[in-house]
């Protein structure tokens, strides 16, 4: 009897337990249902209907999330008008999350202006996660990976070279210049052009596409991105609708006419290498039509255009504020390159503190500060904290590269931190580290910088090559904001005011002779 009785018991609570857990391994929070044992990541509490939106200014928002974080810790969430968004600030996490977890963490939010109308979903930067996305990133692979960067080298020591020159002739340009080595990089790349004054028409068009895609990528340059319902409005309540038709147009005939002038080219005999000419010597093993192996070459343009400039221009501000570390630079390069000739990349080895400087440079006044989006596609719980498909997660780099257990004293400029073991971040050999490779700096997981390699390169050796030739310093009675940068996605400090000379008369001679 006993016995029968407890068995009756146990099947009572085995139906009871199942009945409990059908019902309760989730609960719902505002029409989220949330595994038992987790919770929604914590965050600001917004207004109705618009949530967190009025709260979060318009530009260097960064700064706000990295309060945030002070309050409300590394992994938190703001809802931007019905949309949830997680803001990450830990390298540990966003590394567990966008890498580890790579399968459903590596989607784009979705923009209707940006990723729609003017991409018409054709730009691989704000693809989703999905069979087009894939093709176009084994296209950029097998143009820029670490295996074939090397190849480039003698395209940026020609446009390092020009860079000194002019530098060394009108420092007060230096923004021109800077600009000039970057898209001079990529254009050469893409298209096997070169760039002489930076005025040719094909410059002027691919940067006007470039500069489109930054004002209307802006956070609120475009209130569809944020209110998507208004993708419903006819055509003629939409003026925004027409604009995206139109710039879709141009960037789209843009593209294609780029590539089929190399085509032309190919068939009249040319042999410039570039990666219109890699991918129509390989077009079937890609399987992508021309629209979009133009869209992705163009892409990789405009994603390595502004930023290898805006990195360059930082690395300035840094010498100007941080004379001791020019002097350690130049130091460096002339023991192991000598005055009678220019840094070249078989130095690169042996120059880490070129390589420090390049890299702090990078974590101090990071290009993308705020991050790249990343969304989940997948319902997920990471230490407890449920995070809902769909998710925008934003890794915030400023926060990031400030979390003081991983970089001790962050505000402050300090390549020690890559060059002696006392610092966490410090690796052997010398040699070899730091790098840039996997840098938190160039995103993370799948859709980390496909042109890390080659940004790497054109960083080192301009930074290698202006250290050598030029001093810069401070101007007499001119103060230089340490921080003071224009807005947008990618970011550099507003035009600044130096003194800049050359480091004795047989730089210009050798200048001079190279030519
Ligand atoms: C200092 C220079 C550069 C910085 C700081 C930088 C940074 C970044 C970052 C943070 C991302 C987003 C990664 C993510 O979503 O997690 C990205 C994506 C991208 N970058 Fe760069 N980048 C640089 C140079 C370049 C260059 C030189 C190229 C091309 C030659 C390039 C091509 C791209 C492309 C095509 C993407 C989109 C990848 C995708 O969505 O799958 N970048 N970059």
């Amino acid at each position: 009897m006993a016995i029968v009785s407890s068995l009756a018991g146990l099947c009572l609570a085995a139906i009871i337990s199942a009945f409990v857990f059908r019902y309760s391994s989730s609960y719902s929070v505002s029409g989220v249902r949330i595994p038992l044992g987790s919770k929604l990541p914590r965050g600001p509490k917004g207004v109705p209907i618009l949530g967190n939106l009025p709260q979060v200014p318009l530009t260097h928002s960064w700064l706000k999330f990295k309060e945030w974080a002070g309050q409300y810790g590394p992994l938190y969430s703001l809802s931007l008008a019905g949309n949830r968004h997680v803001v990450v600030s830990t390298e540990r996490i966003a590394n567990d999350l966008l890498r580890g977890r790579g399968n459903i963490y590596s989607s784009r939010p979705y923009l209707p202006m940006s990723s729609g109308l003017l991409s018409h979903n054709l730009r691989p930067v704000l693809l989703p996660y999905n069979d087009l996305w894939r093709k176009g990133r084994k296209l950029m692979h097998s143009l820029a990976s670490e295996s074939v960067a090397p190849a480039y080298e003698p395209v940026q020591l020609r446009e390092s070279f020009r860079l000194l020159k002019d530098l060394l002739a009108d420092p007060n340009n230096y923004e021109t210049w800077f600009e000039r080595l970057s898209a001079g990089v990529v254009l050469q790349l893409a298209y096997g052009k070169t760039v002489e004054t930076g005025d040719e028409p094909i410059v002027r068009d691919i940067l006007e596409v470039v500069h489109t895609l930054e004002r209307v990528i802006s956070p609120g340059a475009y209130l569809v991105d944020t209110f998507p319902a208004l993708m419903w409005l006819p055509k003629w309540l939409a003026p925004f609708k027409r604009e995206g038709d139109r710039l879709h147009k141009r960037e789209l005939n843009l593209f294609r006419k780029n590539i089929e002038d190399v085509r032309a080219e190919i068939a009249n005999g040319d042999q410039t290498p570039s990666f219109c000419r890699s991918w129509l010597e390989k077009e079937p093993s890609f399987g992508l039509n021309t629209d979009e192996a133009a869209y992705v070459i163009g892409t990789m343009f405009e994603a390595g255009a502004g930023t290898t400039a805006a990195a360059l221009m930082s690395f300035m501000l840094a010498m100007v504020h941080h004379p001791e570390w020019q002097r350690r630079l130049q130091q460096e390069i002339d023991a192991v390159v000598g005055n009678s000739r220019l840094p070249n990349f078989d130095d690169i080895p042996r120059l880490p503190t070129v390589r420090a400087i390049v890299k702090e440079t990078l974590r101090w006044r990071p290009v993308t500060a705020g991050g790249v989006p990343h969304q989940l596609i997948k319902d997920d719980v990471y230490e407890g904290v449920f995070l809902p498909a769909g998710t925008s997660i934003h890794p915030n780099q400023w926060a990031i590269h400030r979390d003081p257990s991983l970089y001790p004293d962050p505000e402050n400029f300090r390549p020690e931190r890559w060059l002696e073991p006392s610092w966490p971040t410090y690796r052997e050999p010398l040699t070899q580290f730091p790098n840039l490779q996997n840098f938190s700096a160039f995103g993370f997981g799948r859709r980390i910088c496909p042109g890390q390699a080659i940004a790497e390169r054109s960083l080192n050796i301009a930074a290698a090559r202006v250290g050598w030739g030029c001093t810069v310093s401070k101007m007499k009675g001119v103060e230089v904001p340490l921080y003071d940068y224009t807005a947008g996605l990618n970011v550099q400090p507003k035009r600044f005011l130096f003194e800049l000379e050359a480091r004795g008369d047989h730089i210009m001679r050798l200048l001079r002779e190279n030519v």
